[in-house]
């Protein structure tokens, strides 16, 4: 048994994170921090929770919070890791940040959030799929939502060498704005309406920029445009990959099926992914059809944000790290309808 600490737990992705790690068999949650509601019962916050965990949040430096935990999530706006992480990594503790501060270098980093990085280290991009080694580290820096559903979607093919150009357009439920209500996520601006947002410059761009042209360095011509939608949860990526030769349904089939056989969190469906049959879980589903016409693969894939986009892979993190199961306490279906 391991004891685990949430920094930032009365969010959005802290409280799932708390969800999901009340049914693993291998953690104890040690503490749950937050400055906002310290010395309120979790659950009165989490109120989903009730009868599951019987904390109160507290609020407490990361030195202390080190002394006690074996695992420590970081689930905190960007540009509060970095001041965090420096005092917490020991050869014990083992640290998964679900912010966007390790994720990219941190020239890049600095360019896109404008923020001044004050700890540079390399730290491994979280993604299992794509980077197994994971499992030899001791701090994470786990995935942004949109960029694990489109990085995903693509790999197999950017890594056959095969794609010329690809524009990503994702639609993602409101929850990947966090806690605190906004002008955009305002009910009358949000329900019966789509909102494109950040069409050429979206910081998630890097990351799948990142990841992508590590597979084809000739992989450049690389696009992403998100989009809000009125719906809780989950990304729908739709990759319009065009190709450099024509490939047939069987072939791009057996590419996904081969670079995925071993990743059970990833599902080739035949049809097209739909947000409710992912929505709660840790699957990434992906779907294509290809257009002869165009060289292009239109390739779905659909995510829930708040579970692989951030907390469910987070965990799935942190299984592998501590060698355990993969699956463990993050196995199982979505919900439909
Ligand atoms: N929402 C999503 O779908 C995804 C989010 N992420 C990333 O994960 C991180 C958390 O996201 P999310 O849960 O949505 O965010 P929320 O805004 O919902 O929650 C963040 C929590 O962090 C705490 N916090 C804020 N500032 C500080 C600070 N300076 N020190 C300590 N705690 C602080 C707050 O709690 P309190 O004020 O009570 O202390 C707050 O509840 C972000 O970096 C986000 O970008 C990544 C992938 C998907
Ligand atoms: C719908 C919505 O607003 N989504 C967020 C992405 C959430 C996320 O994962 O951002 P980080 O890179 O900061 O972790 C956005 O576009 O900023």
């Amino acid at each position: 048994m391991i004891d685990v600490g949430i920094i930032g737990s009365s969010g959005y992705t802290g409280g799932e994170l708390i969800r999901l790690l009340v049914n693993h068999k291998y953690t104890n949650i040690e503490i749950c921090t937050s400055r906002k509601f310290a010395g309120q019962k979790v659950s009165d916050v989490h109120k989903h929770l009730k009868g599951f965990i019987n904390l109160e949040f507290e609020d407490i430096s990361p030195r202390d919070l080190k002394n006690r935990c074996d695992v420590i999530f970081l689930a905190v706006p960007h540009g509060t890791s970095m001041n965090i992480v420096p005092d917490l990594l020991d050869e014990y503790t083992k640290v998964i940040d679900l912010s966007a501060d390790y994720r990219i270098n941190s020239q890049t980093f600095e360019n896109l959030y404008g923020i001044e990085h004050s700890d540079k280290r390399k730290v491994v991009y979280g993604l299992p799929e794509i980077h197994p080694e994971v499992s030899e580290k001791n701090l994470v820096a786990n995935p942004g939502c949109y960029s694990t559903g489109a990085i995903l979607s693509a790999s197999p093919l950017a890594n056959s060498g095969l794609i010329d150009s690809i524009i990503f357009d994702s639609k993602s439920g409101i929850t990947g704005a966090g806690v605190n209500p906004t002008q955009t996520s305002h009910y009358p601006n949000m329900a019966e309406n789509v909102q494109p947002y950040k069409l050429t410059s979206h910081r998630h761009y890097a990351e799948m920029f990142q990841e992508l042209s590590m597979m084809d360095e000739s992989l450049i011509n690389i696009n992403f445009t998100p989009h809000v939608i009125p719906s809780i949860r989950g990304i729908l990526t739709t990759a319009h990959i065009f190709t450099n030769r024509q490939v047939s349904t069987e072939e791009v089939k057996s590419i996904y099926a081969e670079y995925y056989k071993d990743n059970p969190f990833v599902r080739i469906i035949d049809g097209i992914p739909s947000l409710s049959t992912v929505r709660g879980s840790n699957f990434c589903d992906i779907g294509f059809e290809i257009d002869v016409n165009n060289n292009r693969v239109v390739v779905v894939s659909a995510i829930d944000n708040l579970v692989k986009g951030a907390a469910g892979q987070a965990i799935q993190n942190m299984n592998l790290m501590c060698g355990f199961n993969e699956t463990e306490g993050i196995w199982f279906s979505g919900i439909t309808p």
